[in-house]
Formats: C-alpha cells, structure tokens, sequence
C-alpha cells in the first residue's frame, strides 16, 4: 500500500468529472485486485494525491517518458516564470537553479508545458494541479494581445477577429467572445477546432510511421494550412504542426525545407518562452544544424551558441547532446581561431 503523507491535496478542489473518473479507477483497482477490505475513499484519495504530486519524466526537449512520485520534489510549487527547473537524467530527478536563489526566495518550477498563451496555462494548471496561478506571467490575463496569439480565429462573415475572455476564473466551458463582433462561443470550440489539427497529426505521424513519408508532408501541410485558417499564424496550434514537419523535412533529408519551417518558429519560441527554457534551447539547436547543413555557418553558429548557453544551465553537461554540442562549438571555435592566426591567405 502506498502510503503519501505528503501534500495531502484536498478533494473539494477537484473538477466532479475528475473525482468521477478517480472513482472509476478505484472499482476497477478494487475489482482486479479482488480485495473486499480495500478503502474506496482511501484509494480515490490516493489517485487525488498522485495526480497532484506525481512528475511528467520528461526528455530534454521535454518530450513525456512516463510519470514518477518524487516526494523531495514534491514540495516545489509552480510559477510560470521559474527560478529552477526539474530535468532527468534517466529516472534520477536533478533540481537545477536558472536564477541566483537567494537565502529566503521560494524556489520555483514549472509543471507546465510554458509555451502556451495565459488562459491555457491557467487551465492547465486548474484542470490537472486544481489552482489558480498568480506568478507575475500570469497577472498579464487581462492583456487581450496575450490571448489572441493562441486564440480561434472569428469566421463570422469578413469578421477574422479572435475569441477571448475577460473571465479569469476557470471552467472548463468557458465562454468566449469575439474582441471585433462580439459574437459568443464557449470554449468547447476551441477544442474542436484543435481537435482537427490534432486528428490530421495523428494521421501525419500514422504516414510517417508506416515510411509513407510523401503522404505524410502533404498530410503536415493539410495540418498547417488547417492551423493558419482556425487560429493566429503566431499560435501554439502552428508551431506544434510547423515543429513536426520540420522534424519530418529533417528526417527524409529535405533540410531546405526543414529549415524554413524551422526559421519561421523562432520568433513565437522567442516570444512564448523564458530565456532560459530548455524548448527554446532545443529549437535554437535545431536551428543553428539546419542553418549550418544549408551552408549558413555564420547563423549557424550563432545559434549553436545561444543553444549551448541555456542548454548548460538548464540540463548541465551530463546530457549526452549537450557534452557533444560543446565538443563541437570548441572545435568550430579552435578552428576559427587557427584561420584567424593564418591570416586571409590561409583561408
Ligand atoms: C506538488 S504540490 C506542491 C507542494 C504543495 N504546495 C504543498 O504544500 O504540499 C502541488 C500542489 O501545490 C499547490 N500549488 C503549487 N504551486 C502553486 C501556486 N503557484 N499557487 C497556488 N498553489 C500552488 C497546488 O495545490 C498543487 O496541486
């Protein structure tokens, strides 16, 4: 039996459907392990705390690789500007600071994916951790241009306005309204519309998948094209389908293409993320190789090295891609040096 003294999280806090769901586990724990004395409240309580406390493993470009119970870490609270950051090195949990901690500071992580507009955040958050995040990020709701970047695109005759909210508090049908014709929706929408772009990944990765590589970039450009007539082109909804198919473009060797839909989601990692987010540094790494391989070694360069600076801090140099990614700026560098030395003519 799992006993979590730890952070108790208090039921009254959870959504009904997410207790409806936690009370399905439980009959079905209890009906598998056949226990008549096993504690149906005691196990939902269990789930409660585990959805609360549990981590996301994640890899270092933040990818999911399975969930783990760290109850050290798990007195850490949020915020959306963090000073530290969780990363591991296999199962191993490792706290990094991003920030001078001075003596007294709170230290902070985030146990979200950051990249998302405010009002996506505060879902996030509610509807998995069951709070209302106050970090100074997020005290920017108000401002409608935050929304607009990751809102659904208004198709109310020539409208093309954007839903928002000037609701802060939390539900998960909330209601949104066009900031040009005021027309009203609910956020129900919104899911819907990212549910198209969601169904045509999936089948985009299906292609991929099953080596149907042509299938599979004309079922990314469908997913593209779907992205930029639902939503802002700066959303999370674009740079999601533009991430893949430049992982795709990479991978079937078309760098050209690659980088282009590479170059174009600089500027909303540059806008949505903190400086020091390992996403960011991982896209700046993508970049700085495309632009390297495509013969740019000036840009490219410029970007391995802004990848090197946040990826050292934030995942120090045990990560295998980081060691290698210094490995190579040194000898670009040493390289460069020796030219330098030699003069026009030795170039
Ligand atoms: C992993 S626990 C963190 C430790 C917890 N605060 C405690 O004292 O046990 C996650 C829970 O802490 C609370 N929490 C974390 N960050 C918060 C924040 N920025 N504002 C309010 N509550 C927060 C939420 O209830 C969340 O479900």
């Amino acid at each position: 039996m799992l006993h979590l003294t730890y952070f108790w999280e208090d039921q009254s806090n959870m959504e009904s459907e997410k207790l409806a769901e936690y009370q399905i586990m439980a009959q079905i724990v209890n009906h598998m392990l056949q226990q008549p004395e096993l504690d149906l409240d005691e196990a939902v309580n269990i789930f409660c705390k585990l959805s609360c406390n549990a981590h996301a493993i994640v890899d270092i470009a933040m990818e999911p690789l399975g969930i783990g119970l760290y109850p050290v870490m798990s007195v850490i609270n949020h915020s959306c500007l963090p000073n530290a950051i969780l990363v591991f090195e296999g199962k191993l949990a490792v706290l990094r600071a991003l920030a001078p901690v001075e003596k007294g500071d709170e230290v902070l992580i985030s146990y979200i994916d950051l990249s998302r507009t405010t009002r996506h955040r505060q879902d996030d958050l509610n509807g998995k951790y069951h709070f209302t995040c106050t970090c100074p990020r997020c005290s920017k709701f108000a401002e409608i241009d935050d929304q607009i970047l990751d809102a659904l695109r208004c198709k109310e005759g020539e409208c093309n306005g954007f839903f928002v909210t000037k609701d802060r508090s939390y539900s998960r049908d909330q209601k949104l309204e066009c900031n040009k014709c005021g027309l009203v929706k609910t956020s129900e929408a919104e899911r819907s519309a990212k549910g198209i772009i969601d169904r045509l990944c999936d089948k985009g990765k299906s292609d991929f998948f099953s080596d149907n590589f042509q299938e599979a970039v004309s079922t990314f450009k469908r997913a593209e094209e779907a992205a930029l007539d639902l939503f802002h082109p700066s959303s999370f909804s674009v740079m999601m389908v533009r991430n893949l198919l430049t992982k795709l473009y990479t991978t079937i060797g078309d760098t050209r293409a690659a980088l282009e839909s590479c170059r174009l989601m600089t500027p909303v990692h540059e806008r949505l993320l903190q400086t020091l987010n390992p996403v960011r540094g991982m896209h700046y790494l993508t970049r700085g190789m495309l632009e390297w391989v495509e013969g740019n070694r000036g840009d490219g360069r410029n970007y391995l090295v802004r990848a090197g600076d946040i990826l050292l801090l934030t995942h120090g140099t045990n990560f295998p891609l980081v060691k290698e990614l210094l490995i190579n700026l040194a000898k670009d560098h040493a390289e460069l040096a020796k030219k330098q030395e030699e003069g026009p003519s030795g170039s």
